[in-house]
């Protein structure tokens, strides 16, 4: 019997071959295959069953976790996994664990900032999981400033030891993932002190607790912070509180690629430049980028097949009422995000690629593209998640009412991904990262040193400060070097008016400080551009496929014109374009709407998430959701009983109150 498909007619509309787009979304066919095999593998086990986790106190969710954890590590060894399936495994389990930390951060940072004798000596325990580490910077007083960490290691030249000590309250360690309960090591960033002097922040690797008893080892006080945000949802980790009572660790601890501590307790250092501190962050906003396009597809898939099913209003003699889709608020409001979803993709894609090329020329020693490296993670980070967040909830009220219920799994994403907006940096804080680099860039404009990599058309400012956008028709819009001079024009006019700013005030800082508001837009017009002339530039490949080409030039202008529209304000004020041409510029929007419509089922599809991972009624394959929604409905523990615990105690008493009150 053929499956039930309450979007068959939708999927039977598209015009392009959805093979060919999973294959384009998942970055290659080889991609394609191991992440469909590793979700179905997810899928298929009753382990990582997630259906009930909303449920569960915050003790059982930890234990639900710790459970999935070790199973997820069985099944890779069982397996034989690769570390990039094993990477897949853990994505598609979709719980926040400890694993992320230990795999993401706390490898990196020893990989990033050990020697080759430290990587002998810790990575082979790590990539075991013999011991399990977490990456505590944050402190209770200081997050965002890691200069003005407290933690102090100070090192003894008589044992050949620091002495790791948290001074004060507000040196607690706070917030690391996996450091409340799980963690047996940690990489811990505290200010080196050697004979007296204060040379800044750098990490040391240290051990928590013992291997055979879990027991914080002397000295150490360490606990979870308590509950977070949501139900379920970021709950499931152990994030982490940390101080240190006079704790010893040999000198072989400090992490000494970058700068290093001698026997006699001479600090050294290398040439290598002190930011690669940083390092770690650095490659894990790059990875935040592309889980953005993750959870966005995510969000924007419910979103699209829920409006598909859903039917308000506009029934003609007896027939169906109309599809929420075909409202063109609906279609305005949702199409940019599906949009917004594979440009965040193929952005993601050019960030991995520029953040191995970096990788490279550091093994090189060569640094000259690590201040770019850094603008680009930290401002894509920072745009992709602020809006994505925004997202999530845009699509929640697509959905209605139904949005709002557990099960629709739009809750439960949205509150584990907020963090991603403060976490790996404070959006803000990275904006003006990118503005102060942009703004460096600026000023070396008259000076013969060229622009390179993504700032490359401030070498053209003198073109761009005078140009006039030629576009006469709605349709002339569509035209990919109008677009991206519209953007460049933009960008570099509010740079050189920021920059001319400025140069007004005394004190660079002063002026720094009070023009940050704008300056913050400037970070975001620039980053916008990456992300337009990135998927522009993925356009030019060549891409196989009946019709698959011709739907990604469609969402490329429709990612494209919907910032114009969105960001009329500045592309006018700012003399790139005129009030009329915004005008036509919107109406090529509304027809660019128009031919995503029938591709939108489609489009979602090749996202190619299992049920499972979507982790939703309303975004489930067949669209059937009503049913669904009713019978999950009485599966809740209310529903265990017709009549509620508490009925006798505090209701029936208020209910028979009148009898009380009429005998009176
Ligand atoms: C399993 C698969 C992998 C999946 C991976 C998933 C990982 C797990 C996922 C989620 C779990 C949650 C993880 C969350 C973990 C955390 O949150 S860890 C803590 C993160 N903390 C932060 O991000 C702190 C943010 N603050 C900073 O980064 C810095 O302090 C600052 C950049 C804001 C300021 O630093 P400061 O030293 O004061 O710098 P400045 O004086 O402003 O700049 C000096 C120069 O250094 C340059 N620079 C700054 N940062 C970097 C960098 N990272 N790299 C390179 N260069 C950098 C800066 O541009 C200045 O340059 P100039 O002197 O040339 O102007
Ligand atoms: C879920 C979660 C997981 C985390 N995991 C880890 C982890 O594993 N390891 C770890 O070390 N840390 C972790 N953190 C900590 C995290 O990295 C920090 O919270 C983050 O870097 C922000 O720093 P903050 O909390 O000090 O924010 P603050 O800097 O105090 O920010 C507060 C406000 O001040 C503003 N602000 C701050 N400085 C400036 C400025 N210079 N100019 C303008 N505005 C400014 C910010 O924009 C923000 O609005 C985690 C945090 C969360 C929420």
């Amino acid at each position: 019997m053929e499956a039930l498909d309450y979007h068959a007619e939708e999927r039977r509309k598209a015009e392009f071959n959805l093979d060919e787009m999973k294959i384009v979304w998942a970055g290659s066919r080889r991609n394609y295959e191991l992440s469909d095999r590793v979700a179905r593998l997810v899928a298929s086990d009753p382990v990582f069953r997630k259906d009930n986790r909303t449920m569960l106190t915050r003790k059982d969710l930890f234990k639900d976790t710790l459970r999935k954890a070790a199973h997820a590590w069985k099944r890779i060894i069982d397996l034989r996994l690769s570390e990039e399936e094993a990477n897949m495994l853990r994505s598609y389990v979709d719980q926040p664990a400890f694993t992320d930390l230990h795999w993401g951060m706390f490898i990196p940072a020893i990989k990033g900032q050990g020697t080759s004798e430290q990587h002998e000596k810790w990575l082979p325990m790590a990539y075991k999981m013999q011991i399990i580490g977490c990456y505590a910077q944050t402190e209770l007083g200081h997050g965002s400033n890691v200069q003005g960490l407290e933690t102090t290691a100070t090192f003894d030249p008589q044992t050949d030891e620091f002495d790791l000590h948290s001074p004060t309250l507000t040196s607690s360690k706070w917030w690391p993932g996996g450091l409340g309960k799980v963690s047996t090591h940690a990489v811990v960033y505290a200010r080196l002190i050697t004979g007296g002097q204060d040379h800044g922040v750098h990490g040391f690797i240290v051990q928590l607790r013992g291997l055979d008893d879990h027991l914080p080892l002397p000295g150490i006080t360490v606990g979870d912070i308590g509950m977070k945000f949501g139900s379920g949802a970021y709950n499931s980790m152990d994030n982490g509180l940390l101080r240190f009572d006079h704790v010893r660790i040999p000198r072989n601890q400090m992490l000494m690629r970058v700068s290093q501590v001698t026997r006699e307790g001479k600090f050294v250092q290398s040439d290598v430049p002190r930011q690669l501190v940083y390092g770690t962050m650095v490659y894990v906003r790059q990875t935040i980028v592309s889980d953005a396009s993750c959870a966005l597809a995510r969000a924007v898939c419910i979103a699209t097949r829920y409006s598909a099913v859903r039917r308000q209003f506009g029934s003609q003699n007896g027939g169906p009422e109309i599809q929420v889709i075909d409202y063109k608020t609906q279609q305005s409001r949702l199409f940019p995000l599906l949009a917004s979803a594979y440009a965040f993709r193929f952005v993601g894609e050019w960030l991995k690629w520029l953040y191995t090329d970096v990788t490279q020329r550091l093994q090189a020693n060569d640094f000259s593209t690590l201040p770019e490296a850094h603008a680009c993670t930290a401002g894509l980070k920072s745009m992709t998640t602020s809006v994505t967040a925004d997202a999530i909830e845009e699509c929640r009220k697509l959905c209605g009412g139904h949005g709002y219920l557990s099960n629709s799994g739009l809750p439960e994403l949205f509150a584990v991904y907020i963090p991603t907006c403060t976490y790996e940096g404070d959006n803000v804080v990275l904006l003006l990262q990118v503005a102060r680099f942009l703004m460096k860039t600026v000023s070396q404009l008259g000076s013969g040193k060229k622009p390179v990599g993504t700032t490359a058309y401030m070498g053209r400012a003198e073109h761009l400060m005078q140009c006039r956008c030629e576009v006469e028709m709605a349709q002339d819009w569509l035209k990919p070097s109008t677009i991206l001079e519209a953007f460049e024009a933009r960008a570099v006019r509010m740079s050189i008016a920021c920059a001319k700013s400025l140069g007004k005030f005394s004190n660079p800082e002063d002026g720094f400080a009070e023009l940050s508001p704008d300056l913050v837009e400037v970070a975001i017009a620039h980053c916008q551009l990456i992300v337009v002339s990135k998927f522009l530039e993925k356009l030019q490949q060549d891409i196989p496929g009946k019709g698959v080409k011709r739907q990604l030039e469609i969402l490329c202008n429709v990612y494209a014109l919907h910032l114009l529209h969105k960001h009329l304000g500045d592309f006018v004020a700012t003399g790139c374009i005129t009030p009329n041409q915004g005008a036509l510029a919107n109406e090529q929007l509304r027809l660019l709407y128009a031919q995503v419509r029938p591709n939108a089922i489609a489009l979602v599809d090749a996202f190619n998430y299992t049920d499972h991972y979507l982790g939703s009624i309303l975004g489930c394959y067949d669209g059937n959701v009503y049913q669904k929604l009713y019978q999950e409905a009485w599966k809740d523990p209310l529903n265990d009983t017709v009549v509620p615990d508490g009925y006798l105690e505090y209701l029936r008493p208020i209910l028979k109150q009148h009898i009380r009150t009429a005998r009176l």
